[in-house]
């Protein structure tokens, strides 16, 4: 599904800060934002990169009302100061933040063990790090400024069943989903509401790079284990990611959403069993009755 879902202006007026906006999903979510008419703060590290994906996304959407606009700016989400600068900046142009798109991410496989330290730390201090400080200075922004503003987290299914090769990644996306919740429930005195997206699949250079390099791709389709048997569309999140803030989720809090093709059912201990023909299971059931007689003389 291609096609955006909300209606034209659902998100006139209000203004939210993507995290990692210059590039894949973060660019994809933050175009459709623009689209529905929200101003929107694209950030990330690299300001050659966010100043392109600015120009490309005004080019394509560019509104004549001045609705739709976009700010580039040169944060790392590790570092304090640079978010303070994104805040102050964006109210300075925008006048108000509305909702903040935490984003922004690194991750790579590995197995754990040939892991350094420092590649542990590098993972958890942009996810969780990275998540919980443009939280907490926008949160606090908001409860001094009395505005009823809304976070929405970028998770992943492994955020709560865990996975292998991805360690640091499951950790930093794990606490930040815990940081969503446990916030929800202390925030929402303040008309604060918190929400996480966890994706499958999603192409992206970013992602693809990292989790499914060259040789590994040859060896593993990723669609093999999604019952939908295919990836997501960048435009199917971007409709998850703009109805969460929105208005029209008003009173949904604390929640996470799977999108994912129902990937993550395959966990079941038995689903591999797809895999056996019916021939197979003709002798299979066979060989059960057997045994269940067997079990009975
Ligand atoms: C479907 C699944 C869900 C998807 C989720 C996503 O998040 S997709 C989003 C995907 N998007 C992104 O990730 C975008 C952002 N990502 C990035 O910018 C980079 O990938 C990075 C900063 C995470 C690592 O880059 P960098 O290495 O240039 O950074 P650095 O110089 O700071 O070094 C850090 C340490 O890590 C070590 N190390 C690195 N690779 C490996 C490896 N394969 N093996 C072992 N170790 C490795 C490296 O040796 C060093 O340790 P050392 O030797 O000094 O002790
Ligand atoms: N694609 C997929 O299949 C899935 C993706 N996700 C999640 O979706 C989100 C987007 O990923 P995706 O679009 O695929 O990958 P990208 O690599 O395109 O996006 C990651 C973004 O994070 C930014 N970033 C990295 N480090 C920092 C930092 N220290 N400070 C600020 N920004 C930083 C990068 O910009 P820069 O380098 O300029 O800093 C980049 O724009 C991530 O949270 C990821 O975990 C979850 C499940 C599946």
């Amino acid at each position: 599904m291609n096609q955006g879902m909300l209606r034209e202006g659902a998100l006139q007026g209000k203004t939210i800060i993507v995290t990692g906006g210059g590039t894949g999903l973060g660019k994809s979510m933050s175009r459709y934002f623009l689209q529905l008419g929200a101003n929107v703060t694209i950030c990330s590290r690299r300001q050659n990169v966010l100043d392109e994906a600015a120009k490309e996304l005004m080019d394509e959407t560019g509104r004549s009302d001045g609705s739709g606009q976009v700010l580039a700016l040169a944060c790392d989400v590790r570092n304090p100061q640079e978010i303070e600068n994104v805040i102050a900046e964006t109210v300075n142009r925008f006048g108000r933040i509305d909702g903040l798109l935490n984003n922004s991410a690194g991750n790579f496989i590995s197995p754990t063990e040939r892991l350094s330290y420092k590649a542990f730390d590098v993972i958890v201090d942009i996810v969780l790090r990275g998540t919980y400080y443009f939280t907490l200075a926008v949160g606090k922004h908001w409860i001094e400024n009395q505005i009823k503003g809304t976070v929405l987290n970028i998770s992943t299914t492994y955020a709560q069943t865990g996975s292998g090769y991805v360690v640091p990644s499951a950790v930093a996306k794990g606490g930040a989903l815990i940081m969503t919740k446990s916030l929800a429930a202390e925030w929402g005195k303040y008309g604060i509401r918190l929400n996480a997206i966890a994706p499958g699949p999603f192409p992206t250079k970013g992602a693809w790079d990292r989790l499914f390099p060259e040789p590994l791709m040859k060896l593993m389709d990723p669609t093999s284990r999604i019952p939908l048997k295919r990836v997501g569309e960048h435009q199917e999140l971007a409709n998850l990611a703009a109805y969460l803030l929105s208005d029209f989720s008003g009173f949904v809090t604390g929640e996470c959403i799977t999108i994912d093709g129902g990937e993550v059912l395959m966990a079941g201990e038995f689903n591999h069993l797809e895999q056996v023909s019916s021939e197979m299971w003709d002798v299979i059931e066979q060989t059960i009755k057997q045994a269940n007689r067997a079990s009975k003389s």
